[in-house]
Parts: structure tokens; C-alpha cells; sequence
């Protein structure tokens, strides 16, 4: 019709006219994110990112939902389907979303069953006074939260090392920070510790620091190193690399395996005091302590060459920590947990390669009662007092007293559980002997 009455040069200076008041009637600008851009077979991040940022308004507003299972199939993430709308508020200005797809037409012929071309998209709609909010902040936001949420429901993974490579299992620890039996305190210092590290990464960049944190968790066996690391893990939902030192055959091998460590994960030597060879390379080295204390650069090399016939030496392990640090990008944590902090050589341990010594140590009361919390479901109990002056002076792990709080009856009887406990208690003052135990 347009085309029939109007002549040519009027329609140019019509449809413009009718182009201002359409805008007037219909004030909105919309964006399309499609899911492939560019490259065909590659997904675009930010439909990525929007398709997860919506999840969480989507399963409340929308009224077609996709539903799909992620994290081995712990947990289910719902999605809107095709050609539903959803409003978000940014910073009190509402904007809708809609989902959609183009269907496309052009399909080579074949005699196979073609699968259906589909491009999906996301189209945004807010009012044009809001352009650059929208289009500034709103959309940086959007991309942000959704990554991070992205990062937070992924599987996460426990590495292990065979050869030059890691293989890995879901990792799926219970463990949390809620439920470790530690002072309140030094809890709260150690989480925020965390929390903070976690968010610093600019921090790092302009202090020139490479994007890592080193823990050296030290106590007896039994008093949580293990739960810590994987408490640490999940806070911060990172994966964890359970490094075998025993089992790399050399310094290259080692230093193979460091570089193949992905960012956000926490690398873990376990028992460092054990193994074997470093252990072994610290008593030469005390043998010839005379000598080289004073020349680090010949104790450098001789620890080279003694790594030809060796396997990992310590050198080697410091070396190619510091020495991966600075080569990838980070956000890593290093953590070292060991038996006897004494026995491992200071250089392993300095500032800088571990940033922070946290001691895990026999149960305390405030420990205690963390535990009792977890295991009896109690706050307090009339018995609590007399636990209290037994655990100011013997000395009983965590895990301990945890497989002693283990309810062995149903329903739960608290009350015997913990003269379950005193009786431990009991017996091990009588133990220790009846004056002063010793320190
Ligand atoms: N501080 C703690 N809070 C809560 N549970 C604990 C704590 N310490 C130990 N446990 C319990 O005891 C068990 C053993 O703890 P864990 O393996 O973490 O000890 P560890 O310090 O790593 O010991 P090891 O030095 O022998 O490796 C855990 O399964 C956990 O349930
Ligand atoms: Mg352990």
C-alpha cells in the first residue's frame, strides 16, 4: 500500500516521520544476544552469562521453564524456554528479557536427518531515558553475576597426579567452615583472610604480586588439616589438585604438573614432612650446613645436581612454586599441611611462599562445643562444664571427640554421648597421670 500511493521521493521523508512517532509511541530500545556469534560452532559468553543471571528471576516469573541437571546431577537449573519474558530492576529501573529463536530456512540438502538449525537469542527492552545506564552498568552487572554464578555452579573437580598429567574425580567434600570445630576467632581470621584473597585481584596487580596465598596448616594428626583444605575449597569454590610429591619422578615432572593447574583452585601437598626425598635432601644438607649456610648460590646448585639422581628436591618444589607464580595468571592457593612443623626447613615455610601458619590443634572448649552443635544438636547441656575443665588440661583431637559425639543410637541420646565423653576424658587424665600433664 505504501509503495502503491506514495511516490518515491516523498516515502523517505515519510518514513522518517513515521519512524519519530512510532519512537514516540513505543519509547523502548531493545538489544538482541544471539547465541552464536561469529564462529558457528562457538557459544557466545554473553548469552552465556545472561542465560545464567536469568535462571534465578526466570524460575520465579516465567511460566515455561527449561529444566537441565548440572553438577552430576545434584542440583537442577531452570531456565526460560522459548518466547517467555521476564522483568529484572536495576537500581530501580525495570527491564524485560524475552527469549527467543530464529528457525533458519537455508538447509542443505542431505540424505541424513539434519538436525533443526535453531539460533536462539535473548532480547533486552527498557525505556530509552535509561540508555546508558542500561547499556553502561546494567549490562556489566548482568555479565558479572552471571559468570560468577556460573563459577559457583560448576562441578567442581579433585585432581590427583599420575605421571606428568592429573586425572580427576568430582569433588564433592561436605566440609564447610560452619561446621570445622576451631575458635571462633581464629575462624573468622582465617575466612576473611580467605574472603579477602578471593576479591583481591587487583589488589595484587598494583602491588606487583602475583595472584597466589600459601597456608601451612600445622597440628596433630586428627585435628582437621584435611576437613580444613576442603572446608577452604568450598568456600571459595575452588577445585583442589592433591599433589603425591612421592609419586613425580623429577623436578621437570613437578614443574609439568604446576603449570597445568587451572586458576581458582588450591593446590595441596599433604604431609610435606613426609616425603621422603625432601626430608632426605634437608638432613644432607644440615650434614653440610657449615659450608653452604653462608653461599646460597653453591647450595643452589648442588641441589640441582643432586636432583639428576633424585627425584623432587626442595630446591626443585620452591624453585617451580615461585617460578609458576609468576609465569600464569593466578588466583591460586598453595597449602601445605604437615605433622610436625619443626621438622621442615625454614625456606620452605618463609613468609611469601606461605603466607600464613595456622595451627589446628587439640580440642578446645569453644571446639567443643562447634561440635557438639554438629553431632547432638546441642547449645548447651549441664555437663558441658565438667567437659570444659577436662579440656583445659588434656589433650584430645578433634577427631576424637567427634567419633565419640557419633550418635549410636536413634533417636539421638545427647546425654550419653557426652558421659561417653567425660568417660574418655577420664581415662586419659588418669593416663597422663595424676599431677600436672605435661606440655
Ligand atoms: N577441627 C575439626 N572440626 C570438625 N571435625 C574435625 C576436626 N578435626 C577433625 N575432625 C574430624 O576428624 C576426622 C579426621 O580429620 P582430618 O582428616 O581432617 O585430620 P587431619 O588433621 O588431616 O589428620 P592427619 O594429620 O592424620 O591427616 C574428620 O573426618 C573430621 O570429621
Ligand atoms: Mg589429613
Amino acid at each position: 500500500i505504501f509503495q502503491q500511493y506514495f511516490p518515491t521521493h516523498l516515502r523517505t521523508s515519510v518514513e522518517s516521520y513515521f519512524q519519530k512517532i512510532f519512537s514516540f509511541l513505543y519509547p523502548y530500545i531493545q538489544i538482541t544476544f544471539n547465541e552464536f556469534t561469529g564462529e558457528r560452532f562457538m557459544r557466545s559468553e554473553a548469552f552465556a552469562a545472561i542465560e545464567t543471571y536469568l535462571s534465578s528471576s526466570s524460575s520465579a516469573q516465567a511460566r515455561r521453564l527449561k529444566a537441565d541437571i548440572i553438577k552430576n546431577g545434584q542440583s537442577l537449573v531452570l531456565t526460560m524456554d522459548d518466547n517467555e519474558e521476564v522483568a529484572d530492576e536495576f537500581q530501580g529501573v525495570k527491564v524485560w528479557w524475552a527469549s527467543g529463536k530464529n528457525v533458519s530456512k537455508t538447509q542443505t540438502f542431505s540424505f541424513q536427518p539434519v538436525p533443526t538449525d535453531e539460533k536462539r537469542y535473548f532480547k533486552l527492552k527498557f525505556h530509552k531515558k535509561h540508555r546508558i545506564l542500561i547499556t553502561g552498568s546494567y549490562l556489566n552487572h548482568v555479565l558479572k553475576e552471571g559468570k560468577a554464578m556460573k563459577v559457583k555452579n560448576r562441578q567442581r573437580k579433585l585432581y590427583t597426579n599420575s605421571g606428568s598429567s592429573w586425572s580427576f574425580v568430582p569433588f564433592e567434600h561436605p566440609a564447610n567452615f560452619q561446621t570445622l570445630a576451631m575458635e571462633p576467632e581464629r575462624k573468622e581470621e582465617f575466612v576473611n583472610d580467605l574472603i579477602t584473597f578471593s576479591k583481591a585481584e587487583e589488589f595484587y596487580s598494583t602491588i606487583g604480586r602475583a595472584w597466589k596465598r600459601g597456608y601451612l596448616l600445622y597440628g596433630p594428626p586428627g585435628t582437621g588439616k584435611s576437613t580444613t583444605v576442603a572446608a577452604m575449597a568450598n568456600l571459595l569454590s575452588y577445585d583442589i589438585y592433591d599433589l603425591e610429591l612421592t609419586a613425580v619422578k623429577d623436578n621437570t615432572e613437578l614443574k609439568k604438573l604446576l603449570i597445568a593447574t587451572s586458576s581458582k583452585s588450591i593446590i595441596v601437598i599433604e604431609d610435606i614432612d613426609c616425603s621422603v626425598d625432601l626430608t632426605g635432601q634437608r638432613a644432607k644438607k644440615r650434614e653440610k650446613k657449615d659450608i653452604e649456610e653462608n653461599d646460597p648460590v653453591q647450595k643452589f646448585t648442588k641441589d640441582e645436581s643432586e636432583s639428576r639422581n633424585s627425584k623432587v628436591t626442595l630446591s626443585g618444589l620452591l624453585n617451580f612454586i615461585d617460578g609458576l607464580w609468576s609465569a600464569c595468571g593466578g588466583e591460586r592457593l598453595i597449602v601445605f599441611t604437615t605433622n610436625y612443623v619443626d621438622k621442615l626447613d625454614p625456606a620452605l615455610i618463609r613468609r611469601g611462599r606461605m603466607d600464613k601458619h595456622i595451627e589446628l590443634s587439640y580440642c578446645t572448649f569453644e571446639a567443643f562445643k562447634v561440635l557438639a552443635r554438629n553431632y547432638l544438636n546441642l547449645e548447651s547441656h549441664s555437663l558441658f562444664s565438667r567437659i570444659c575443665s577436662f579440656l583445659e588440661e588434656i589433650k584430645i583431637t578433634p577427631a576424637d571427640v567427634a567419633e565419640i559425639l557419633m550418635p549410636k543410637t536413634l533417636p539421638v541420646d545427647a546425654e550419653s554421648c557426652l558421659r561417653d565423653l567425660i568417660l574418655a576424658l577420664e581415662g586419659a587424665k588418669m593416663q597422663a597421670g595424676p599431677e600436672k600433664p605435661h606440655d
